[in-house]
Order: C-alpha cells, then sequence, then structure tokens
C-alpha cells in the first residue's frame, strides 16, 4: 500500500478512566500539540506512537482508513470505556488538493478525554517510557503580516473572473479562496492559538494537527456506530454593530437568494454523497442561522444512519469536497480553482478531524486556520462564488474568516 509508515511492530494501548481534568488544553505539556474540543469537551494528545503520511492521491482516505484498521487490528488494547475516543486514536490532516504532499495521521503517546460526563487517559507504548519535557507557554510576539499568493485587488478581479464564468454558464459556484501569512519574532505555540481560539469560538471544534491549527465551524462528518452527522455550511455575513443590526443582518442573510442558491449546492451535494451510504437520511427543508462571534453562517444539519461499516474515513472519502470548499460541478469548479487562486492550499479547506479503532470519529473541514512553520503562521480564507456575487463584498467576507486566526496570534482585542 502507498503509505508512509513509521511505527513500532505492534501498538500497546492502555485507557484508564480519570477524573474530570478540566481544560483540556491545559494539559498539552509542548507546543507540538494535538486537539480537537468543542464546548470544552473532546480529545487531546501528545508525543507519537506511531505516523502515516498517506501518499497523494485519489484513493488517499481509503487506503489511509485500511492501513490504520491494520495497525489498530494488530494492537494489543486494554479499553474498559469502549467510548467513541477512547483507546488507540489517529489525528489526521490531509491536503485539500489530492496531488499536493502533506497529508498526515498521527497517533499519539498519551491522549486526554473528556465527553458526556466520562473522563479517560490513554497510554500507547511503554508507559514508563518518559514524555518530552513540558514546555512553558508564550504567547507571539513581534507579529509582522505579509500579503499572501496574491493582493486583494488581484484577488477581486480573480472573483470577477469567476462571476463573469458562472454568468456565461460554465459552472454554478465555486469557491475562491485567499491567504496571507504572519511572521513572530519566535516559534509560535500552538496552545496558545488553541486557548484564545476554543474562547472565542466554543460552538466551532478547536483543532491542531501537526502544526495546522484553527476553529471551525464546519462538521463534515461525525460517526458513531451506525449514526452519523454532517452540519453543512455555505451563506455568510457579518455580525451586526448590535443586537438590532444582528437581528437585520440575520432576516437578511435567511431570506436571501444569492446565499440560499449559494448554500444549496453544498447542501444538495452532502444529500447526494450520503443517500447511497445511509439506510435512512434526515435532510432539513431550508437551513438555519449559525451565529459565531465573527460571522453569520447558513446551515443545515443532517442526520443518518449506515447502512453498512464503513469508518468515519470512509465516509469522508465520499464527501470531500463539497461545495462549501470547491465548487458545482466539483471537477469544473477545482480546475477553476487551479487557475485563478495562484496558491497550494496546502490542508487549508482539507479534512482534519480524528478516528479510533471502531471506526468512529469527527471530521471537519479545515476551515478559519492557519498552518503553523516555527515562527511563521500562514492564514486562509475562502469565499463561495455565484452568479451574483460583488467581489468587494467577498473580500470583506474573507477579511472577517481571517479574524479567528489574527486574533488568535495577536491576542483577542478585549486584550
Ligand atoms: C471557505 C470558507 O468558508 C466556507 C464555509 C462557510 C461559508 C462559506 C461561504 O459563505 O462562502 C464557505 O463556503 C472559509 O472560511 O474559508
Amino acid at each position: 500500500m502507498n503509505l508512509a509508515v513509521t511505527a513500532p511492530d505492534r501498538l500497546v494501548v492502555r485507557t484508564v478512566p480519570v477524573t474530570d481534568p478540566g481544560d483540556l488544553i491545559a494539559a498539552l505539556p509542548h507546543p507540538a500539540a494535538l486537539a480537537w474540543i468543542r464546548h470544552g469537551e473532546g480529545i487531546v494528545g501528545w508525543g507519537e506512537a506511531a505516523r502515516l503520511h498517506p501518499t497523494a492521491g485519489p484513493h488517499r482516505f481509503t487506503d489511509a482508513a485500511a492501513r490504520l484498521r491494520d495497525l489498530f487490528a494488530s494492537a494489543t488494547i486494554d479499553d474498559p470505556l469502549h467510548l467513541p475516543g477512547t483507546g488507540p486514536v489517529a489525528f489526521g490532516a490531509f491536503t485539500f488538493d489530492p496531488a499536493s504532499p502533506g497529508s498526515v495521521l498521527t497517533v499519539p503517546r498519551r491522549i486526554l478525554g473528556r465527553r458526556d460526563g466520562h473522563a479517560w487517559l490513554t497510554t500507547i507504548g511503554d508507559p514508563d517510557d518518559p514524555d518530552a519535557p513540558a514546555r512553558p507557554m508564550t504567547a507571539p510576539t513581534g507579529l509582522t503580516w505579509h500579503q499572501g499568493a496574491l493582493p486583494a485587488h488581484t484577488w477581486q478581479q480573480r472573483v470577477a473572473t469567476a462571476v463573469q464564468r458562472i454568468r456565461d454558464g460554465r459552472l454554478g459556484k465555486v469557491v475562491l479562496a485567499r491567504d496571507i501569512t504572519a511572521t513572530a519574532d519566535a516559534p509560535i505555540d500552538a496552545r496558545v492559538l488553541l486557548h484564545r481560539l476554543a474562547a472565542r469560538y466554543p460552538d466551532c471544534y478547536t483543532f491542531a494537527v501537526d502544526g495546522l491549527v484553527g476553529a471551525t465551524p464546519e462538521l463534515l462528518v461525525r460517526r458513531r456506530g451506525d449514526r452519523v452527522d454532517s452540519l453543512v455550511l455555505a451563506g455568510t455575513t457579518a455580525r451586526g454593530t448590535g443586537p438590532a443590526d444582528d437581528a437585520a443582518r440575520a432576516a437578511a442573510l435567511t431570506t436571501s437568494p444569492k446565499d440560499l442558491h449559494e448554500h444549496s449546492y453544498a447542501a444538495d451535494m452532502v444529500r447526494d454523497a450520503l443517500a447511497p451510504l445511509c439506510a435512512d437520511l434526515h435532510v432539513p427543508d431550508r437551513p438555519e442561522l449559525l451565529t459565531l462571534a465573527n460571522v453569520m453562517h447558513l446551515a443545515s444539519a443532517l442526520h443518518g444512519r449506515l447502512d453498512s461499516d464503513r469508518s468515519v474515513l470512509d465516509v469522508v472519502a465520499a464527501l470531500h469536497p463539497t461545495p462549501a470548499v470547491g465548487g458545482a460541478p466539483t471537477p469544473t469548479a477545482l480546475d477553476l480553482i487551479a487557475e485563478l487562486e495562484g496558491m497550494d492550499r496546502g490542508r487549508y479547506a482539507g479534512p482534519t478531524g480524528w478516528i479510533d479503532a471502531r471506526g468512529d470519529g469527527e471530521w471537519g473541514i479545515a476551515l478559519r486556520c492557519a498552518d503553523i512553520d516555527g515562527p511563521r503562521a500562514r492564514l486562509f480564507a475562502g469565499c463561495g462564488i455565484v452568479a451574483d456575487s460583488v467581489p468587494a463584498d467577498e473580500l470583506a467576507e474573507a477579511h472577517n474568516k481571517f479574524r479567528p486566526m489574527r486574533e488568535a496570534l495577536h491576542g483577542p482585542p478585549h486584550n
């Protein structure tokens, strides 16, 4: 199989119940953090028991799922809890583009979890092996900001080109993204970013995998046993200046033909991808409003029951890329993204999350995130473009979507 793997012949795994650990992020001993947290619940990990580098290509999710199944099947596992996220877990982040390098799955040496009144610690490998020494957490300082692949005015021209192609009938929707970079005067500690993101975006999934750090509102798929859930987002407006303005903006968004149209591409595709895998599938008639600290989104929550034993990564394979990050029709949109964006998205807009030995797990779309490499952070934001999109409005929307990571790097504005 086409996967580079670093792992011992046989993983030895032990999960024990623990008393409530409190703040999961505070338990992370050093900056090489793994995390998936929402409303204070979830899992964090550190150390490395195994690492897989899924090879670029169309079968990367199912190949990785099969390889992990083998790795976990050969493990010696003592897991009295049998809950999603107990026993061995791999955290992963896949590139948006199947041809791009950089996808990774990591099985940590320690996993601390808390959910639904349970808390647990999983140790993988020899429990007597010392962990890397704990390191104090320091906030980034001396940040300087740099333009990304395209300056703002060029990006707006590309949006205008996309609008023209859509009006010409070549496609229905495309998501165009841009990047900006920040440099600090010392390596950036992911734990600081996680703390700030989790505090300001509790409804989002705050995540860290191998330097990719963010707080995404978009759940690609959660699998628990045969139940699957997905939260599809597309259609955005800025937060208002106060409650009355918020209410007016919310009313405008939920009735906007442009945004409902933009949303329907993503919701319909996720429905069509899940339907053949599910014995029953609930799809809402119309999207609801999701209100975050920076923006409001149109959101459709889908629920289904899988009709056969598929791991969460097998379901990810059927879904990525949805029109929340690609477009419709997907192949035409991906070609246009390659033509107009002028950058490799890396792991931005790719699936990120975790999977356990039962095949349960949660995978989001890596949005509102940055790739951290030493003192450098590369931030990304994208916007769904349809026939009625206005380039200047999309630039303003991208600016709002950069805010979570900008503020995580600088500290929130009220600090
Ligand atoms: C592509 C992004 O957001 C997607 C998710 C929600 C709303 C979106 C929109 O309204 O354009 C995007 O489809 C991003 O944040 O980079």
